[in-house]
């Protein structure tokens, strides 16, 4: 929390004098980023681990669930062979049905197959903790003929890019919705389930009709509505039709894809944005991280990287929709912009995106925000100087360089206590390391991030690795 906050008067003056940018953090540091929100890899990919210990690729985990014979095993199979060129593995709830004793057994039909204590969930966390740390495992293969797991067989599933875990209760415990990163239901009416149910385990599971029947309507039936049905409220795409529906399968084909082609730390948080990388944008980056630069050449390539990535962070603005008649006389329905819009940077190094915002929106109002450090104690100032409305604006916050996050996380809180609400916010920067990113998203789920490239790590001295050193000294020609 900011120890006190003044005007920017104050700032000016102030920000001659030592500043921070995330890479001096003194006794900052020794109490770790706060966790309050438990996404899928957290417990595999932890902030403190090493880039090395930690995974080069995060596969993508996505959940199925839905009632009995609703078609979840049909729309996976979809999927996996849309993937064809991805390594997908398809990992089925029932794998882990705990295998009857022979007490149960002689009273198969009262024992109740749909209620989450027939699986045993702790193992299946386990081997999806796993799979989804890059580990094969051998999965149990089940027996609905026998109510047993084969005793000597198992299935290897190897780690994969996309990991698919199918099930009527996969939704049902916490810990097991934790690990997805796209939760899907398969939907279908009850008859048509019972239908299809009744023809599956006649044919496939050796059953008889009427023992269907008594099973669905003692077990089956009650559990749908106590356990599956509830969990529905977790799904992030709903597939009514099941596998007859080519358009929600391609859908989801299509944004599985997406995040495949993304860095790891876009499928844990939706919310970081990294633009597309072109040949331009490398090369604009081999330039501004070369230590051999001129200084010319280092404000005259970050300014056009800023400018991309001030425009992209724009396009994750609302806006509504606005006609206009064209010269022809015809009329294009188009949009227009947002306009309770301000920029805020943090002092020294945010300024140099200060006119690249001013570029794209003209005539808007940017604030300051100055992190000072109050001499050895670990204290720190915080300088403001924001419009006076800005609670009732959407915040474009600039900075070029997300390190520890720790800075960004204090001008982020600044703005929430002026009201401005944590969704109003987009981070912009061009270099952004994991830990920063790990740091922001964690406290502030719901703000934007958008960057142009996600570096290594962090070093012990809190310098963004490979980095391109410290952004406000190059580009306001303060390094010499
Ligand atoms: N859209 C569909 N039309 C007709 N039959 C289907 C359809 N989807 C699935 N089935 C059949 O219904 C049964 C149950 O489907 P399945 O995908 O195994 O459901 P679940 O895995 O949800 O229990 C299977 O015999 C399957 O062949
Ligand atoms: N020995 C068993 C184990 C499970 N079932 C039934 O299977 C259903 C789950 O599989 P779906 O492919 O239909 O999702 C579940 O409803 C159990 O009743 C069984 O009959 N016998
Ligand atoms: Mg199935």
């Amino acid at each position: 929390m900011p120890e006190e906050t003044t005007s920017i008067d104050y700032v000016m003056e102030a920000a001659s004098g030592p500043h921070f940018s995330g890479l001096r953090l003194d006794g900052l540091l020794s109490s770790p980023p706060s966790s309050s929100t438990s996404s899928p890899a957290h417990r595999f990919f932890s902030p403190d681990s090493s880039p090395a210990s930690s995974l080069p690729n995060q596969p993508f985990v996505i959940g199925v669930s839905g009632g009995t014979a609703s078609g979840k095993t049909t729309v996976c199979d979809m999927i996996i062979q849309q993937l064809h060129d991805h390594r997908v593995v398809l990992v089925n709830q029932d794998s882990f049905y705990r295998g009857l004793t022979p007490e149960e057994l002689k009273r198969v039909h009262e024992y109740n197959f749909d209620h989450p204590d027939a699986f045993d969930t702790e193992q299946m966390l386990e081997c999806m903790g796993k799979l989804i740390s890059g580990q094969s495992v051998q999965v149990p293969i089940y027996d609905f003929k026998k109510h047993q797991r084969s005793s000597e067989s198992f299935r290897q599933v190897n780690a994969s890019d996309v990991i698919i875990l199918e099930g009527i209760l996969v939704f049902h415990d916490q810990e097991v919705r934790d690990l997805m990163n796209m939760k899907i239901f398969v939907d279908a009416d009850a008859d048509v389930r019972l239908a299809r149910r009744i023809r599956r385990d006649t044919v496939e599971r050796g059953r008889d009709i009427s023992s269907v029947l008594e099973q669905y309507a003692k077990f089956v039936k009650p559990a749908f509505d106590d356990f599956v049905l509830p969990s529905k409220k977790y799904a992030d795409v709903i597939i009514p039709r099941g596998g007859d529906n080519h358009v929600a399968i391609d859908l989801i084909v299509q944004h599985i894809r997406t995040k495949l082609g993304q860095h790891d730390l876009c499928k844990i948080y939706p919310s970081v944005y990294v633009i597309q990388s072109t040949f331009q944008i490398r090369g604009m980056h081999t330039l501004i991280r070369d230590r051999d630069i001129s200084k010319h050449d280092f404000v005259f390539y970050s300014d056009r990287l800023i400018r991309l990535v001030v425009e992209h962070g724009l396009g994750h603005l609302p806006f509504t929709e606005k006609q206009v008649v064209t010269p022809t006389g015809s009329v294009y329905t188009g949009v227009d912009f947002c306009k309770k819009l301000c920029g805020v940077s943090i002092v020294r190094s945010g300024e140099s995106m200060e006119n690249a915002l001013r570029a794209c929106c003209k005539g808007i109002k940017i604030g300051k925000i100055l992190i000072h450090r109050d001499g050895d104690n670990g204290k720190q100032l915080i300088y403001e100087k924001l419009p006076k409305d800005i609670s009732e604006r959407h915040v474009l916050l600039l900075d070029p360089v997300l390190a520890t996050g720790n800075s960004a996380n204090q001008a982020i809180e600044l703005l929430i206590q002026k009201g401005v609400p944590e969704s109003h916010i987009i981070f912009l920067n061009l270099i952004s390391a994991p830990e920063g990113i790990h740091c922001v998203c964690k406290r502030f789920p719901s703000l934007k991030i958008v960057t142009s490239e996600i570096d290594v790590a962090l070093n012990e001295e809190f310098r963004v690795i490979p980095g391109l050193g410290e952004f406000g000294d190059r580009y306001f020609g303060t390094d010499d």
